[in-house]
């Protein structure tokens, strides 16, 4: 696979070494700054950049018809609009909060546990997340889809960030050097709290769940999710 990296960071640069090492080629790094690229030689992009700039790398990849995988957090409120883009270009798209399989599980242990406390008036339910200092946007990406998660499933209606309000699910962001990402879900009561947790030891599993995202789309046609790709639940 010829794959263009939109985004050279963290991200980018592990991607890279996971892509070679699965024989693939990186055929194009854009990072800050090179508004002016050529991507249309590439089989696939893969962006994870900043939330800015993640709408228009989108945009340039469906309108040169490369599928295009979405890594980039911070940018959801055009997700609708990317996806109507997708459909009209005859595209193929996928954006994905977490790549990483064992968060993808996560997320669906997220919903077992949401259906099984529904009637449990006496749990509130809460979610801290801990990342990096560098990190742009708050909450987190994976955050937001656990608490999308619980309200498909329960009586909350919204979440909300650092502060506490009726039918809102609160969440905690915390800011520490070096730290991949960690993802705690409370269900407390007055006698005890249920605690589900997934931590991050590095980031290959976002860099392999993306690469693996990548190999699945090519001759795909569609916006999917990480859910069509692994297959799961
Ligand atoms: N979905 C997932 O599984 C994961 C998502 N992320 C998200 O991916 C994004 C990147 O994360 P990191 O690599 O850790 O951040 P980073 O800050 O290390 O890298 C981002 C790179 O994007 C570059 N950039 C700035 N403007 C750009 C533009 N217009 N076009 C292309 N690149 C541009 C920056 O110069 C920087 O090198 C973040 O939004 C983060 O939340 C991170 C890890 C996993
Ligand atoms: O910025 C990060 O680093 C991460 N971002 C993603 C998110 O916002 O959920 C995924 C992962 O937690 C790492």
């Amino acid at each position: 696979m010829q794959i263009a990296l939109l985004g050279y960071g963290k991200m980018g640069k592990t991607i890279e070494k996971l892509a070679i090492e699965r024989g693939h080629q990186i055929i194009l790094t854009v990072d800050k700054g090179q508004n002016d690229f050529d991507i249309s030689k590439a089989d696939v992009a893969i962006d994870f950049s900043i939330p800015d700039a993640a709408v228009n790398n989108i945009i340039t990849c469906l309108r040169n018809n490369v599928p295009v995988i979405s890594g980039t957090t911070g940018w959801l409120e055009h997700y609708d609009e990317m996806v109507d883009l997708c459909n009209q270009k005859d595209g193929a798209f996928i954006y994905a909060s977490n790549f990483s399989l064992g968060v993808n599980i996560f997320f669906e242990l997220n919903t077992q546990l949401a259906k099984m406390m529904k009637q449990l008036s006496q749990y509130n339910v809460s979610m801290e997340e801990i990342h990096h200092t560098q990190k742009l946007d708050a909450p987190s990406g994976t955050a937001i889809s656990l608490a999308e998660g619980i309200i498909e499933n329960s009586n909350y209606t919204d979440w909300v960030l650092d502060a506490e309000e009726d039918e809102k699910i609160p969440i905690k962001a915390v800011r520490t050097p070096d730290v991949p990402g960690t993802h705690t879900v409370s269900y407390t009561s007055h006698v005890d709290t249920i605690d589900i947790k997934h931590t991050a030891h590095n980031r290959q599993g976002f860099a392999l769940g993306a690469i693996i995202a990548a190999e699945w789309i090519i001759g795909k046609k569609g916006v999917f999710s990480m859910k069509d790709v692994l297959n799961i639940a």
